[in-house]
């Protein structure tokens, strides 16, 4: 795709003539004789570089204020500064307000491609450095080895390059966000913004002004909405199922038309935005309360993605902890601490409703907190009761604390302490733990696996059946 810049100058005869010297180097050329001008051209559409003229008769700013103003629209938008004589300190003050270069009249057309091919090879250079970054950034990496994490990492390398929507469901603290970051970051867009936008936290009453921007009377623009943010990047909707019903048309529309219009606004302004979405509820059964548009459903999930909870791949947890353990460690200062084996149990035990983001927490409080000689590990005391479970053997379940927890977790909880106890009895000979409590052996395996009771890999492994099945005394 060509090159498009935008050229500003009062003169029309040197507009003309920069843009014809850039069209005939294969460029495309926009033309504003005025600040408002090159602002409205620069939000309806983001050019891939500006050429400024500092002195602009007759406009409200000069080429300097301009330049202020572009920079807050467009923060990595190259500018190339013209000058005429006598006003070189305005052009290094233009340099320093984050223009790339200056070049001063009268200048030599050579002069002048020169510098536009070195501007647009520069920020070329420098959205290819953001994407190395965010590659290989540390808090950018989807730990985990089960079968789920696996997969969600090759679905994320598969997707990435593609432009496809995608809809990430799956509970609270799953990763869900995590997940499109990394979408995006290995995408061709990765030099572009991610831009979060959480339906949920948003004030119903203004969700379309910060998507959609607002203008005023007069057709200037009062807010730059946050689709314009991610032009050239990816929009992240967040818990899109919490959206109101009329921004959801409108947002079908803009997906639609890849434009749309800002509140109050006469005109389209045209986006190039990879919309991502995650939900945390079951979108089908709003479509059928009539509370989500299945029209936008489809627009939305044309690659879905699940990520099932944490329970359902207990093996990933080590790794998760140690990954937070040394993320902190890092980040703070702190000494770093190892978890000793029997806490690891308790923390591969427990159910973690809120996910990988409430084992986050939990680590990091625990490191926080921890007493006595950081050269021991840390042990199972040092963990907050309601994850140890003391509260949770099958006779001894504290009242007090087993009514803070939901039915099921109650429920999983004492299955989950019950079977362990059987199988230890049993000697980890699960045929005969099933023939005990009067369960099918298959049906057993299934439980132990979605409980998460130790080993379940190996407790989805019916011929190895009367291996002991790991972490069962614990
Ligand atoms: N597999 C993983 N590897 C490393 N970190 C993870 C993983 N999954 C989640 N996290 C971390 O856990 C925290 C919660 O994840 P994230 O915000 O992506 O969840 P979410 O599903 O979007 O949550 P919510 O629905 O509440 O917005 C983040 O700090 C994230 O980096």
């Amino acid at each position: 795709m060509a090159h498009d810049i935008l050229v500003v100058d009062d003169e029309a005869d040197i507009r003309e003539l920069i843009g014809g010297l850039l069209e005939d180097e294969g460029y495309t050329a926009r033309y504003a004789g005025d600040a408002d001008e090159a602002l409205a051209a620069v939000r309806q559409r983001k050019p891939s570089l500006a050429i400024l003229d500092v002195w602009l008769q007759g406009s409200r700013l000069d080429g300097i204020a301009l330049l202020d103003e572009i920079r807050a629209a467009d923060p990595g938008l190259p500018v190339i500064v013209i000058s005429g004589h006598g006003t070189i300190e305005t052009a290094v003050a233009a340099i320093r307000k984050g223009a790339y270069d200056f070049i001063e009249k009268p200048f030599k057309s050579d002069k002048l491609l020169l510098t536009v091919a070195r501007a647009l090879e520069a920020s070329q250079l420098r959205r290819e450095v953001a994407e190395l970054r965010a590659r290989t950034e540390m808090h950018n990496e989807l730990i985990g080895k089960s079968t789920a994490a696996n997969q969600l990492r090759q679905t994320i390398d598969r997707v990435a390059a593609a432009n496809s929507r995608i809809l990430i469901s799956g509970p609270a603290g799953s990763g869900k966000e995590l997940i499109a970051r990394l979408v995006h970051a290995r995408s061709p867009r990765a030099g572009g913004n991610f831009v979060p936008v959480s339906a949920a936290m948003m004030n119903p009453d203004r969700v379309e002004e910060e998507l959609f921007g607002a203008e005023r009377a007069d057709g200037s623009v009062e807010r730059v909405g946050l689709l314009e943010q991610a032009h050239g990047g990816t929009l992240f909707l967040d818990e899109v199922g919490d959206m109101p019903l009329a921004t959801q048309g409108k947002l079908l529309r803009m997906l639609v038309e890849q434009r749309f219009r800002r509140l109050g606004g006469g005109v389209d302004v045209e986006v190039n935005v990879r919309v991502l979405s995650s939900t945390s509820r079951d979108l089908r059964a709003l479509i059928s309360q009539g509370r989500f548009r299945e029209d936008l459903y489809h627009r939305l999930a044309v690659v879905p993605i699940d990520v099932p909870p944490l329970s359902d791949r207990r093996e990933d947890i080590p790794l998760l902890v140690s990954h937070f353990l040394e993320r902190l460690t890092a980040m703070s200062g702190l000494t770093p601490r190892k978890i000793g084996p029997d806490a690891m149990a308790a923390l591969q035990a427990h159910s973690w409703p809120g996910n990988v983001r409430q084992l986050r927490n939990n680590v990091e409080r625990v490191l926080i907190l921890a007493t006595g000689d950081p050269n021991e590990a840390i042990t199972l005391d040092a963990l907050p009761s309601e994850v140890v479970g003391r509260d949770s053997g099958p006779g001894g379940m504290d009242t007090e604390r087993m009514i803070a927890l939901p039915l099921r977790d109650a429920r999983e909880n004492f299955e989950r302490e019950y079977l362990k106890a059987q199988i230890s009895r049993f000697g980890g000979n699960i045929s005969r733990t099933a023939t005990f409590i009067g369960m099918e052996r298959s049906a057993l395996h299934r439980k132990l696996k979605s409980l998460g009771v130790g080993g379940t890999d190996r407790a989805g492994d019916s011929e190895n059946d009367d291996a002991p099945v790991t972490g069962s005394e614990g």
